[in-house]
């Protein structure tokens, strides 16, 4: 079977419902705690005293008004209960239009908190976070989980504490206008209540699976538009349309069971209120009928039964509301109890401007525990020199400039600057001194100019020319239609690979770093392309220490010190000359290069 597309990230969580979880939520409330009070007090006092006061003055209407025992009717008592009626039906329209509008607002900022929080957290997590988790799956939890807390915190928060004091009014009139009938329609809340929570914890992994799978939808479609050209090219299409069907069908399956439990929610309620109903029925008639009770008694009775139920149904669909709310949460907050693993310590130093002494001691990593990537590494780099790493495909130089920008930490051993050990510093002052030119030049969506600045946003217009000009990148951005401020969209596809590398060491070069690491593109490029960046990189490296993921000759040759890595350990080290007088993985590997290329 293909193991193609296989997304391995989110597993069903089987906790049990987290009542911690819910505690955690509210605390994005809590800055709005008075805001909130101001919602609920206004709902309350204006909004249930209107809902209460109108059976009762209904009630008032029929048995003192239209159909007094002791006589006629009263014209002007019932124009005065109309008129309040009125007035109460007013207030109760206002304190719902401030309360809507309230908490749509109150709503919307917790997201947006929440969602920034999440983005902050996220944006500090190290490399191993990101390598065990496809980016999709990342993009869901920031938008589609965050959304779906949507609805609770615009709702949710407010409406149920009026629904519960609703709630609480209400059985209290039930009870003190007709203890025994009020009794008796209490009997049906139990039911309801055991009928919706063996419901629970099935909507509840309903809609885990649910997320997981459009988790994994996501995953799929980033894969699929990252990799298009790949897929094109290799004829896919059609393949992949399949895979993402059968995921998108999986997916509203489970959203159709999911949405199927939700709905069993309304029913239970309906039923629960069919039965009180019919209890009031039978039992107010009969009161009636032995004078117990009068039929305004028994008219305010069925409004405010109805009363009853609709905060019970309510709370009922934000209880289910809960629980799709929580896989999210939970999900969210997963993600945030994720530790950096690169850990910063409470007192971390801010590095002090460096010389650029690079030491690596006894360094030994693995990314996995049991398999490692170098062992036993020691390497001494003077302050200024630029150091070429070469080796085969996998030998681990990538991993030794990792650990030097402190991506990764080591498993043993330290790596020092200027005698700091890396771990003892803040990570922003370390990698402020650090420059880092990757293989893959990324460049984000904005203009040339942003895309240099990137590397110091406070330069100035003439400092990112004169940066631009240094690497002879000014010549080809000159030529663009708007020149430096030509917009480059994401990724910067609209660029050659020569062009992207120019720009990423124009960035490079106006942040101006102690300590350049470069991951050499093995892309291979025209001679003359080749040339300009050849000249670039000598303008980059000059005064710093330079570390390069080295794969052409040229590079490789002009580099002070070569080091050659083999299955994570260091075999060789010294200059071109010194190292091509023995044999060796060096020798090997420029003999190598030379017969490709006379090949
Ligand atoms: N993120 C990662 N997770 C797990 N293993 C990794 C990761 N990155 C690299 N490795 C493994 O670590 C070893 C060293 O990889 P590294 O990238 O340092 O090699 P390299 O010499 O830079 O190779 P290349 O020239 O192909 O870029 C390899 O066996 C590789 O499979």
């Amino acid at each position: 079977m293909s193991r193609k597309f296989v997304y391995q990230d989110d597993e069903l969580i089987e906790k049990p419902f987290n009542w911690k979880q819910i505690g955690r939520l509210f605390t994005y409330v809590k800055p709005y705690q008075s805001a909130v009070t101001r919602v609920i007090f206004v709902m309350t006092v204006f909004g249930m005293l209107a809902r209460l006061a109108i059976p009762f003055l209904m009630s008032m209407a029929i048995d003192r008004a239209i159909h007094p025992e002791d006589g006629d009717g009263n014209v002007t008592l019932l124009v005065i209960l109309v008129a309040t009626m009125l007035a109460m039906y007013g207030m109760r329209w206002w304190a719902q239009r401030y309360t809507i509008q309230q908490t749509n607002e109150i709503g919307q900022k917790v997201i947006f908190d929440l969602r920034a929080a999440l983005f902050k957290h996220i944006q500090s997590l190290s490399f191993r976070f990101f390598d065990k988790r496809p980016a999709g799956s990342v993009l869901v939890r920031v938008t589609n989980d965050v959304n779906s807390l949507q609805d609770m915190f615009t709702n949710g928060v407010v409406n149920t504490a009026i629904d519960i004091f609703q709630l609480i009014g209400i059985t209290i009139i039930l009870l003190v206008m007709e203890p025994k009938l009020g009794l008796a329609i209490m009997i049906t809340v139990p039911i309801m209540f055991i009928a919706s929570s063996t419901l629970r914890k099935k909507i509840r992994m309903a809609w885990q699976v649910v997320r997981i799978k459009q988790s994994r939808i996501n995953s799929h479609l980033n894969e699929s538009i990252q990799g298009i050209r790949v897929t094109q090219a290799f004829a896919q299409e059609q393949e992949n349309i399949g895979f993402f069907d059968r995921m998108n069908t999986s997916n509203i399956r489970s959203w159709n069971r999911a949405s199927a439990l939700n709905q069993l929610f309304g029913p239970v309620i309906e039923i629960t209120s069919a039965i009180g109903t019919l209890i009031l029925l039978l039992y107010g008639t009969y009161l009636i009928q032995s004078g117990a009770m009068t039929v305004g008694v028994l008219v305010a009775f069925i409004t405010y039964v109805g009363s009853f139920w609709e905060p019970i149904t309510r709370l009922g669909n934000m209880y289910s509301q809960l629980l799709i709310s929580m896989s999210s949460a939970e999900r969210i907050f997963e993600f945030m109890d994720e530790k950096p693993a690169v850990p910063e310590k409470e007192h971390a130093l801010t590095i002090p401007e460096l010389k650029g002494n690079v030491k690596l001691e006894n360094v030994t990593f693995g990314y996995e525990t049991d398999r490692p990537a170098l062992r036993g590494i020691n390497l001494d780099v003077k302050a200024g020199l630029s150091v070429a790493l070469v080796g085969h495909t996998g030998s681990g130089k990538s991993t030794i400039v990792n650990l030097l920008c402190r991506f990764y930490d080591t498993v043993e051993g330290r790596v020092l600057l200027d005698g700091i050990d890396v771990r003892d510093v803040s990570i922003e002052s370390l990698r402020s001194q650090i420059g880092i030119v990757l293989q893959d030049t990324f460049i984000f969506s904005g203009t040339i100019r942003d895309n240099i600045r990137y590397g110091r946003p406070g330069a100035t217009n003439a400092e990112v020319e004169a940066a631009a000009r240094s690497v002879k990148a000014h010549d080809f951005i000159a030529n663009l239609p708007n020149g430096y401020d030509t917009e480059v969209e994401e990724r910067g596809n609209a660029l050659s690979v020569g062009q992207r590398q120019l720009l990423s060491f124009a960035r490079a070069l106006l942040a101006n770093p102690r300590i350049l690491v470069l991951d050499e593109a093995t892309a291979s490029i025209d001679t003359e392309t080749e040339l300009r960046i050849q000249e670039a990189l000598a303008t980059l490296l000059q005064g710093r220490t330079s570390f390069i993921v080295a794969h052409r000759l040229s590079t490789i040759r002009h580099a002070d010190c070569i080091v050659v890595l083999d299955h994570g350990v260091i075999v060789d080290q010294g200059n071109h000359e010194e190292l091509m007088k023995r044999p060796g993985h060096y020798r090997n590997l420029v003999d190598a290069q030379y017969r490709f290329l006379s090949a």
